[in-house]
């Protein structure tokens, strides 16, 4: 959706029909989410059927990953012709770098905010990683690193300056695009529950509705 000056993350697809709306609709990325514990979970069997029926290129792939090891990356990578890995394990620049050179993609490197330090920590990935992911830090209870529906206060991202490019995720719905774009300065957006009607069930009219307010939201800036 970059023509409207800002880019979308459609994440947690798992379906053929959501992931074109997604395409059809200006995502300029799609996740697919490869994490046993999430209802939007992708093994290797559910990718090698989902993958011919992939809209083509024009949106980048992304896996996610949390704790999994190189050559299960590699081996969805393969199957899904990714683009990038999205990763929300301990993962250090160190190993980021290293990684990106055995897989030969880009990396997004989640980083959960609880405040201000969260953010300043993602300068170290300068020259490691590719992108940012900012998303709230998860529940205490909940198994899940990310894809919690939960959001952290959009304006503590306000003027952040940083070499890497980075996404706002958490909680985000098409009510809450135009408050959070506006509060965070943010110029990408990544969702997964607020186009959902149940955990792990994507909707095509909120997907669609998610697109058409980011790009409202742009125009009317
Ligand atoms: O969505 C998941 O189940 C998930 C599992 C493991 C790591 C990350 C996950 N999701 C990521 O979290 C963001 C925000 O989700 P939400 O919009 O708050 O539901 C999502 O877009 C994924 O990148």
């Amino acid at each position: 959706m970059t023509a409207s000056g800002v880019s979308v993350k459609i994440c947690g697809l798992s379906e053929a029909e959501t992931a074109h709306v997604a395409a059809g609709a200006g995502a300029r990325w799609l996740g697919f989410v490869h994490f046993a514990p999430s209802p939007r979970h992708l093994d290797l069997a559910a990718a090698r059927a989902l993958a011919p029926d992939l809209p083509p290129k024009g949106p980048e792939r992304v896996g996610v990953f949390a704790g999994a090891d190189t050559g299960t990356m590699a081996a969805f990578a393969d199957i899904l012709s990714l683009d990038w890995v999205q990763l929300h394990g301990a993962e250090t620049p160190d190993d980021i770098a290293a990684l990106r050179d055995r897989l030969g993609l880009k990396v997004m490197k989640a980083i959960s905010v609880g405040g201000p330090a969260d953010i300043a920590a993602a300068a170290a990935y300068v020259g490691a990683a590719d992108m940012i992911l900012f998303d709230a830090k998860p529940p205490k209870d909940s198994v899940l690193p990310g894809g919690n529906a939960v959001s952290f206060p959009w304006g503590l991202m306000r003027g952040h300056d940083s070499a890497l490019p980075w996404l706002l995720a958490g909680g985000l719905t098409a009510a809450t695009v135009s408050q959070a774009l506006a509060d965070s300065g943010a110029n990408a957006l990544d969702v997964s529950s607020g186009v959902e009607t149940a955990p792990g069930v994507k909707s095509a009219s909120k997907i669609r509705a998610f697109l058409m307010a980011a790009k409202a939201a742009k125009q009317g800036a």
